[in-house]
């Protein structure tokens, strides 16, 4: 037994020791003990290989990316991410630089602030990098790396068939402002919603809600909004604590998703694709069945995730980007008024106002939306890339599997590319025409924000979230000023980026419920 211990001891770990003890303490009862002695050799010398390949790989492992201290045994990070997640990132951002490394639960995960690095790490690197986490909840962005379905569609989407299909978009922003201009406060999220799920809804099935009080809009914003509960770094790291998984099986994300995909998704998009192939006319189910089954009826498992994508994607991202904008807009008047001179100019030349292809025409229109955009991201850490094997990046190993999120929020603060970053100034991008779609496919230092990601998976929708916004925003400035909602007084209550908190969790920040109003305009 010394002898077999002393073996072991040449070892000096430990655990390898305790295992040793362990299997001789039992085998020696019933075996000849030199065999026993060869056999305790063997595996303790396999344990120690494995042991040192383990470990050179973890000393090589994130080589040189500095990790915040907090980390505890089993949730890593999860505890000291406190309740603002920007707010904990800035600082670790402070104190380690603009890479850092973090345990989410069991995870490996990387925060990356700076552009030049993210556009290394996420574009140069993107074979490696563009994954999206095994246990991401939305399903669509889980396998929209394998179906590639909703690139597809969105590309069909592309500027060409925008134009065409822009008489839908400008009816639901007129619809819209119809609606809100009435002078009463209001919070805009709930129509806005509308304005891109009907949009959608009209693309692929021919079909539209009718109000915010339709069903099919309650039903469909339901299952947008479940699946975003599912989202959001907080949310999905306390699903990947190994422990909580095994005390609970329903606590993993994707067996909740699991059921509410078959019990509440897939009948309602099985609802909408018969009612969309019973139609006349074109709309892109008609295209996807034909393409993926070939027309035959009856069974669309195979469209869902496509479907799913679309409308968990395309929903409520625009919406809230334009909503946090106009909450922006609502404490600056002079800035609406240089944007209303420049529409006026156009409806008074061409009796109308302008389509997203005339933009050239509004000008600092642009720049304002650039600025608004920059300033308060939709996404605050983007999506989560995901690793897809084992890397080496600026001599550091990046382990497989490491999520990868992008601090949108820091980026955007970078005062080398934005001077005087804290202060709202949309003179910064005057004279950037080409469009976010194409300004999302450029180097960083040649981009105007970040909000759309990056390399490979670059969001596919950016072209029509802008043409969206172009024309609601056109539409309403053209008709209404933005202003802050009246208390019952008829004193102003306004409220900025600062007194409306984000709602954290979901990956799509969205704002607290707030009110503002649409005043018609009286252009006398
Ligand atoms: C202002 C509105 C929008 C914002 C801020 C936004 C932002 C993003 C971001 C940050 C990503 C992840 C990029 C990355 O992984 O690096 C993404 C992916 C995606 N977006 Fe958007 N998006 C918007 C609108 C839309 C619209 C209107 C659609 C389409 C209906 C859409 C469809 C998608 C899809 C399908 C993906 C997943 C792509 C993939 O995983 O390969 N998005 N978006």
């Amino acid at each position: 037994m010394s002898q077999q211990l002393t073996v072991s001891g040449l070892y000096n770990n430990r655990l390898v020791e305790h295992f040793i003890t362990l299997i001789s303490n039992t085998t020696s009862l019933s075996r000849d003990a030199s065999a026993t002695a060869v056999g305790i050799t063997a595996v303790a010398t396999a344990l120690f290989a494995w042991h040192r390949i383990k470990s050179s790989r973890e000393n090589l492992a994130f080589n040189g990316i500095p990790t915040p201290k907090g980390a505890r045994l089993i949730i890593g990070h999860i505890l000291s991410l406190g309740s603002n997640l920007p707010k904990t990132f800035h600082k670790w951002h402070k104190e380690l630089g603009p890479v850092f490394r973090i345990k989410l639960g069991s995870k490996d995960a990387i925060v990356i602030s700076n552009p030049a690095l993210t556009q290394d790490l996420l574009s140069t690197n993107g074979k490696y990098t563009s994954n999206r986490p095994d246990s991401f909840a939305l399903i669509g962005f889980k396998h929209s790396g394998n179906n590639d379905g909703v690139v597809a569609v969105l590309n069909a989407l592309g500027p060409k068939r925008l134009k065409e299909e822009n008489s839908i978009l400008c009816n639901e922003a007129d619809e819209f402002v119809d609606l809100v201009s009435t002078g009463e406060n209001i919070d805009p999220l709930a129509p806005l919603m509308r304005v891109s799920l009907n949009f959608i809804l009209l693309t692929l099935f021919s079909t539209r809600t009718t109000s915010i009080d339709d069903p099919l809009y309650k039903q469909a914003i339901h299952i947008i909004t479940t699946f975003m509960s599912f989202t959001g770094i907080v949310n999905t790291a306390i699903t990947l604590i190994p422990l909580l998984r095994v005390l609970n099986p329903f606590f993993s994300n994707d067996k909740k998703i699991a059921a509410f995909s078959m019990g509440t998704c897939k009948p309602f998009y099985d609802s909408l694709i018969e009612k969309g192939l019973d139609v006349d006319g074109d709309n892109m189910v008609k295209l996807l069945n034909e393409e993926l089954n070939q027309g035959k009826r009856g069974n669309y498992d195979n469209m869902f995730l496509t479907i799913n994508d679309m409308l968990v994607a395309g929903t409520d991202t625009t919406a809230v980007t334009i909503t946090w904008a106009f909450l922006q807009l609502s404490t600056k008047p002079e800035v609406q008024k240089k944007i209303q001179e420049e529409i006026d100019a156009f409806v008074d030349k061409h009796g109308r106002v302008p389509y997203f292809w005339e933009r050239d025409s509004v000008p600092y229109m642009i720049a304002v939306q650039r600025e608004c955009f920059r300033l308060r991201p939709t996404t605050e850490f983007g999506v989560p890339h995901a690793v897809a094997e084992d890397f080496e990046w600026r001599g550091t190993l990046i382990p497989k599997q490491t999520w990868i999120f992008s601090n949108m929020m820091d980026a955007h603060m970078d005062s080398k590319k934005y001077p005087n970053p804290e202060k709202f100034d949309p003179d910064r991008f005057l004279g950037q025409e080409d469009t976010m779609f194409s300004s999302a496919n450029r180097r960083p230092e040649n981009r105007d924000h970040f909000n759309f990601g990056w390399g490979r998976r670059v969001c596919p929708g950016s072209h029509l979230a802008e043409t969206q916004m172009f024309s609601v925003w056109v539409r309403v400035l053209a008709r209404c000023n933005i202003m802050p909602a009246v208390d019952k007084n008829g004193n102003d209550v306004p409220k900025t980026l600062d007194t409306v908190s984000p709602k954290s969790g979901p990956t799509v920040v969205s704002p607290s419920p707030f009110k503002i109003r649409f005043v018609p305009r009286n252009k006398n």
